[in-house]
């Protein structure tokens, strides 16, 4: 073992306080520590999910991790429990056992407000009924997420209403556009905060097949750039094939396809 000298010491006390470590074994020793950075929680993690209505087990066994950056689809035939999935991955329904944590938070560790804060700032959710408020204007529709924190930023929706086709038509009200309009406001809507997880039951169901292929594309490269997850549930193969992986929700757990 080669000898330090009196500076190499110093320089090795000082490396071991930076480190927080025990200078005491050696110099050659203590050049060798380096903090270990905690790898990131994925976005939505979720393990041994099982959901009942009643008796009726809807799914059992589901398993599912997403990364930052990641798109997921999820098909499965009508009435197998994708948008009762979604719900449970948002918090919004309880699961009968099971885990889902989102950006390492455990929903079921979180009381209610602080799980509704906790989904405001880091969840963007598509619902499959849009669930636009009609008494608001599709840009105040748009902006509600951003002013619910607190940051209103209307070039932010102009941005948003430009990208999903809808420019010019912030100053009007829900009841006057049509299905496929309004499916556009409610992604616009998921995306304004930047959410760290955008949850989509069929965005694109109401949609004629281009502009479907241009919002998914806008709803892939926002979560991209944003370092999101996304998960889909979709019955589009079209959908399905721009995911990063693609799985199959049944009654006994998820398969990949
Ligand atoms: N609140 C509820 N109470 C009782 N049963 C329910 C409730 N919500 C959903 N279900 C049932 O749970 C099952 C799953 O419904 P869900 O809407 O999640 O299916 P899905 O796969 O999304 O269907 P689709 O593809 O047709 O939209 C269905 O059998 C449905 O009838």
């Amino acid at each position: 073992m080669r000898c330090a000298g009196h500076s190499g010491w110093v320089a090795a006390l000082r490396i071991a306080a930076l480190h927080r470590c025990d200078a005491s074994a050696g110099y050659t020793a203590r050049m060798d520590v380096r903090p270990v950075p905690d790898a990131p929680p994925p976005c939505l993690q979720a393990s041994g999910l099982v959901k009942r209505y009643g008796d009726a087990v809807v799914f059992a066994g589901v398993d599912l991790a997403v990364a930052a950056g990641e798109f997921v689809a999820i098909v499965g035939e009508s009435g197998v429990g994708k948008s009762t999935l979604l719900n449970c991955l948002a918090g919004l329904d309880a699961v009968d056992s099971g885990r889902v944590c989102v950006l390492g938070r455990d929903w079921a560790a979180l009381s209610e407000s602080r799980a509704a804060a906790w989904r405001r700032t880091h969840l963007g959710f598509v619902f499959q009924a849009f669930h636009v408020l009609p008494h608001l204007t599709v840009a105040q529709n748009v902006g509600l997420p951003l002013v619910l924190l607190g940051r209103p930023d209307a070039a932010r929706v102009a941005a948003l209403l430009d990208a999903v086709g809808l420019g010019g038509m912030g100053e009007r009200l829900p009841q006057t556009l049509s299905g496929g309009q309004l499916q556009r406001v409610a992604i616009a809507r998921a995306l304004a905060h930047r959410p760290r997880l955008i949850l989509a039951d069929e965005p694109t169901g109401n949609l004629d097949p281009r502009t479907a292929t241009q919002v998914l594309a806008l709803l892939h490269a926002q979560t991209r750039a944003q370092g999101a997850a996304l998960v889909l549930v979709t019955h589009s193969h079209a959908a399905a094939e721009r995911a990063d992986r693609c799985l199959e929700l049944t009654c006994n757990g998820m398969r990949p396809l």
